[in-house]
């Protein structure tokens, strides 16, 4: 089964003949928001560019590792840097790594990204719990349960004890297509809908997940407020998203490493070759 040309197992083998971890958590890492990866143990790291197979990373904040490590027990697989459809990538290679991770054997995708706020409950600072080819899954898939119930509940019981559940709430997630910010027209629209969040990836990689039978967590870190009104001088930019992310770095990574500890694991899926 291949991508443009490449094929998903090719660069699955290739990753399992570099690293003898064998990931049951997947964590692609958002905006501003890859040093995640680092705090993984024993890791094995590769940068895109030596990936067969891989496409690259040309978003500022978006460093273009694929890191390899333990994170409290777990195996896991963290991509520092996604793909988006606005660098030019098609939707299959803005998935592809989400594929390769099945061949890999796991689980669990938990998937963040930097999003501005459309809700007007929904501050800066604050986190929103985010509610294609037949031998990775049916022809039409249903996503109506594409964000797991679970992992909402627990990552919500974690956020308590943490002392931060004011600072969660579940809300819907849309993708446009970017690399432009909304316009005010646009974000009134977004708004109208029951738009809570608006950001520019996530929709294809969950699709893709939940198409190939993973089970999937979703958090935004809200880095803005969208703005809707012509009398508002606010306006947003990268910088500002990456810092944002930079300032709550930590207590992303508290929260994905306590559910990623304590979420349960099948360990029936990994039916790899070792190194
Ligand atoms: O969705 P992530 O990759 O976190 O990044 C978000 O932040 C960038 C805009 O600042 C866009 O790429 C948007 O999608
Ligand atoms: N489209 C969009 N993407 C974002 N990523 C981070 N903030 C925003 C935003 O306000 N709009």
């Amino acid at each position: 089964m291949c991508c443009h040309g490449y094929c998903y197992q090719k660069t699955a083998d290739w990753l399992m003949s570099h690293t003898k971890h064998r990931p049951q958590v997947a964590i692609i890492c958002g905006s501003g928001l890859g040093m995640l990866a680092d705090t993984l143990k024993c890791q094995d790291s590769f940068a895109y560019s030596d990936i067969p197979g891989f496409p690259q990373s040309t978003v500022q904040g978006h460093a273009g590792r694929l890191v390899f490590g333990e994170l409290k027990g777990k195996t896991c697989v963290c991509m520092q840097g996604r793909f988006h459809m606005y660098e030019g990538h098609s939707l299959c290679k803005t998935t592809f790594p989400v594929r390769v991770f099945k061949l890999l054997g796991v689980e669990t995708l938990i998937v963040t990204n930097a999003a501005g706020s459309l809700a007007d409950g929904l501050h800066r600072l604050t986190y929103s719990l985010l509610s294609v080819v037949y031998r990775f899954g049916p022809r039409f898939p249903a996503m109506s349960g594409c964000y797991d119930k679970g992992l909402r509940c627990l990552a919500m019981e974690i956020a308590k004890e943490h002392g931060v559940a004011s600072l969660m709430q579940e809300g819907v997630y849309a993708m446009v297509g970017g690399p432009n910010f909304e316009t005010i027209a646009e974000a009134r629209l977004l708004h109208r809908l029951g738009v809570d969040a608006v950001g520019m990836s996530t929709a294809p990689e969950v699709v893709v997940a939940t198409h190939c039978g993973l089970r999937v967590f979703g958090l935004s870190l809200i880095t803005n407020k969208v703005v809707k009104s012509y009398e508002d001088k606010d306006s947003v930019n990268h910088e500002g998203v990456l810092e944002v992310g930079r300032l709550r770095s930590q207590t992303v990574q508290q929260l994905v490493t306590e559910l990623v500890s304590r979420m349960e694991i099948n360990n029936n899926n990994n039916t790899n070759n070792a190194v």
